[in-house]
């Protein structure tokens, strides 16, 4: 896995997300543009021509491989390409997760890029949602931790449109960590999940140092 760290200032990253968000927030535009236009097909052969060059000009220079979660010294992650929260990937939701002790929750609205069944959210998408948010209350606390096992029921469809998301956390023994979760739309849950999640030993960086987990050096002591 890729944990590398890169030595920038807070300042630096406002910075950098500054400058991107916009991008991501403009390709957003694009899928769901391209989704949705009803334009002639002169107009849409001409907009691959367009959109091809574009493409051309951000290959110029590119890293190799996937963006990876570089950390900052001081523990700072920024997953940009992250699926379900990455500030450079316009795939995923567009989440702003809230984080406190043990719980994590957000608003998100779902438009066409979304879909599975006519009109409502693709089944895979509430899910990598759920999972996303079920890692991040499990994490709170310093205990940061992988999807084990991730239970979803699906109550009813979730319409597309304006969600909310809230996972909290329910126990946890020893590196597991319960968390239970629910998608909702403006008349209730649609969709709810149950996840073990699971502490690593260790994190490997990229020197081969290992840092110890702080749940195993309790399990250790
Ligand atoms: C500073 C950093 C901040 C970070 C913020 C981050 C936010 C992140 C948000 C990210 C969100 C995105 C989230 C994602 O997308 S995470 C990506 C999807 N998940 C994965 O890829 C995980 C892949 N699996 C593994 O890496 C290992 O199998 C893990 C680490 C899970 C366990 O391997 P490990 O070798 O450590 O396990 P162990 O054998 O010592 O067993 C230990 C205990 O666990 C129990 N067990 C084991 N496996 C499972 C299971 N599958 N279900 C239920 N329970 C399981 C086992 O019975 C035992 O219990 P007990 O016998 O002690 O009672």
């Amino acid at each position: 896995m890729d944990f590398r760290i890169e030595d920038i200032s807070p300042e630096e990253i406002s910075r950098r997300l500054s400058v991107v968000e916009p991008l991501t927030e403009s390709v957003r535009r694009l899928i769901d543009a391209v989704i949705r236009t009803e334009v002639d097909d002169a107009e849409l052969i001409a907009a691959t021509e367009r959109i091809d060059q574009v493409v051309q000009t951000l290959r110029s220079r590119q890293r190799d491989g996937s963006f990876g979660t570089p950390y900052t010294p001081t523990f700072i992650g920024m997953p940009w390409g992250n699926a379900a929260v990455g500030a450079r990937n316009a795939i995923a939701p567009p989440l702003q997760i809230r984080t406190e002790s043990g719980v994590a929750e957000c608003e998100m609205v779902l438009g066409a890029a979304y879909e599975g069944p006519g009109g409502c959210v693709h089944g895979g998408v509430a899910a990598l949602m759920l999972d996303q948010l079920v890692g991040e209350a499990a994490s709170t606390d310093g205990l940061p931790s992988f999807t084990g096992t991730l239970t979803v029921r699906y109550l009813r469809p979730t319409r597309l449109g304006a969600l909310s998301a809230r996972a909290e956390v329910t126990g946890r023994e020893g590196r597991k960590t319960f968390v239970h979760a629910t998608l909702s739309d403006d008349d209730g849950v649609t969709v709810e999940a149950d996840a073990i999640m699971i502490a690593p030993k260790g994190f490997a960086l990229p020197g081969g140092e290992v840092l110890p987990h702080p749940a195993t050096a309790q399990e250790e002591n």
